[in-house]
């Protein structure tokens, strides 16, 4: 970055802080600076962690220690050391016994042990014969306190003393107080000491100008055009910011608005249809045996409130009942049973959206192309796959030349819409023929997945809806849609209110 470019960005607050580094006597630690600037530490401190980040500023971490005086060290500061009140004792009185320091000394009994321990380590004394003399070098010691004794005085004076400040002299004396129990206290501190780069020195010979920044225009400043000569600071782009969590749309909603967007685009037109749906739409007059095994208490949810539904017009009844019987008129053998009105009035919750296809080919004549979103029940267990409630999407063509290569098209444009490969594989539905599943592929897993069923409506369903042309149905799933496009594993994610997760999600994917 050039320096021009440095200056401009700089804060008033780096500003201050480069100025004093200009002005101080080093060595400068971050509190020289809280004092001469009046300044917050806290400011202090942020300051020159960017002035350091900018290569303006470097700051020398280290670790020192404060020594301060205990009571004991105090006390002999005035009265000198255990080893000098004896080896006065001494010079008093010429050589002593043990015994007899003992007796004559004015100190205790450990502070005697502790005071001829030392007499003996500074070669001050010696013993001979049972007692003991003060040496040559006891002697000189007599007229001059040793360095040790002068770190004791100093830091009874001072009251502390950092010890990075003592001369190499009295560094070794602390070496050796500190070996004594009792005499210091030694604190760790963390120190800072800052200095001006090259590059920081060459900021301040630019010469930098401290302007007070004004925070607020007021409607005084617009008035008097004070606010011309103002100095604002410049916005902050890094500065935090409160992250907000604006209302969006559930991804679930989303897909579903995403695939509604699609058909409508391709020119279908969009139904609706009972959730609760009577047997009979749900199954029998798509041509599903009364005895089929999706229709039983462990697949479906079978409603008990209402009971029943009702069943369209007597000959549409009729009719299916023939189809599932021998055929009817379609050329097919049926089923060969006796069908049961009293089955197909049951209530259900919808297993798929395929009966809104067989009410709206009722309804309505080809050509036409309609399409239907809803939810549909089965009674799965609940696990990370499966939820006994989901979505699908149905779909119908119909019309004079609709072939089954025309389905497979439609169902490619869809997923590719999507932005999905697809493939197709044969399939058996009871109300399709020929019939088809579609399969998704998933790059990163490297596989397909299923995902719906499609193929064209048999001629037992098309007959008694009295449905002329042929009609290509297709019914897919939307949740594992979603779990791809989201990148989830476990399907139970969109149905649980995991704001945490929901909040991650991009508003815009
Ligand atoms: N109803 C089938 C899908 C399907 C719809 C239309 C035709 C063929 C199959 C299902 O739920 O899986």
């Amino acid at each position: 970055m050039d320096i021009e470019r440095i200056i401009d960005e700089l804060h008033l607050y780096e500003k201050k802080v480069l100025k004093a580094l200009e002005k101080l006597e080093p060595p400068i630690s971050p509190e020289d600076i809280v004092k001469s600037e009046k300044m917050d530490i806290k400011a202090v401190m942020s300051a020159l962690g960017s002035l350091e980040s900018k290569g303006l500023v470097s700051v020398h971490k280290s670790v020192d220690k404060i020594l301060k005086p205990t009571h004991a060290s105090k006390k002999y500061a005035i009265k000198g050391l255990p080893e000098r009140q004896i080896l006065q004792l001494l010079s008093k009185e010429g050589p002593l016994e043990i015994s007899e320091i003992m007796k004559k000394s004015s100190l205790d009994k450990t502070e005697n042990k502790v005071a001829i321990g030392w007499l003996m380590r500074k070669k001050w004394a010696k013993i001979e014969d049972n007692t003991i003399k003060i040496t040559s070098e006891g002697e000189k010691s007599l007229e001059r306190l040793g360095s040790d004794e002068i770190l004791l005085q100093e830091l009874a004076e001072k009251g502390q003393i950092k010890l990075s400040s003592l001369s190499d002299k009295l560094k070794k004396a602390f070496k050796l107080l500190n070996q004594r129990k009792g005499l210091l206290k030694v604190k760790k501190v963390k120190e800072h000491e800052i200095h001006l780069t090259d590059k920081g020195k060459t900021i301040l010979e630019r010469g930098l100008e401290i302007r007070e920044e004004a925070t607020q225009l007021t409607h005084d400043d617009l008035k008097t055009g004070r606010w011309k000569k103002l100095y604002y600071r410049g916005y902050d782009i890094h500065a935090e910011y409160p992250i907000i969590f604006p209302g969006k749309m559930h991804p679930l909603k989303r897909i579903i608005e995403e695939i509604r967007d699609i058909f409508l685009k391709m020119g279908f037109t969009e139904a609706r249809g009972p959730i609760i749906e009577s047997a009979f739409w749900n199954f029998d007059c798509l041509f599903q045996p009364q005895d089929h095994a999706a229709r039983e208490m462990q697949d479906t949810f079978y409603v008990k409130n209402p009971p029943e539904t009702k069943l369209p017009d007597k000959s549409l009844v009729e009719k299916v009942r023939m189809v599932h019987e021998d055929g009817g008129s379609t050329g097919s053998e049926g089923w060969q049973y006796k069908w049961d009105v009293e089955i197909a009035k049951k209530s259900v919750l919808r297993t798929h959206t395929t009966c809104v296809s067989a009410r709206f080919l009722l309804e309505n004549k080809p050509p036409l192309k309609m399409f239907s979103i809803g939810r549909v029940f089965r009674r799965e267990t609940i696990t990370y796959k499966h939820l006994p409630e989901f979505h699908q999407v149905e779909g119908i063509v119909a019309a004079e030349n609709v072939t089954f290569k025309n389905l497979l098209g439609i169902l490619r444009e869809f997923y590719t819409r999507l932005g999905f490969k697809v493939r197709f594989r044969p399939a058996y539905f009871p109300y399709t023929y020929l019939s088809t599943e579609c399969e998704i592929y998933l790059p990163e897993k490297e596989t397909w997945i299923e995902l719906g069923g499609a193929g064209m409506f048999r001629p037992e369903v098309l007959e008694p809806l009295q449905v002329e042309t042929p009609v290509a149905a297709f019914g897919l799933g939307i949740e594992r849609l979603a779990m791809i496009r989201l990148g989830i594993e476990d399907i139970r994610m969109l149905y649980q209110s995991n704001l945490g997760w929901l909040r991650s999600l991009p508003v815009c994917p």
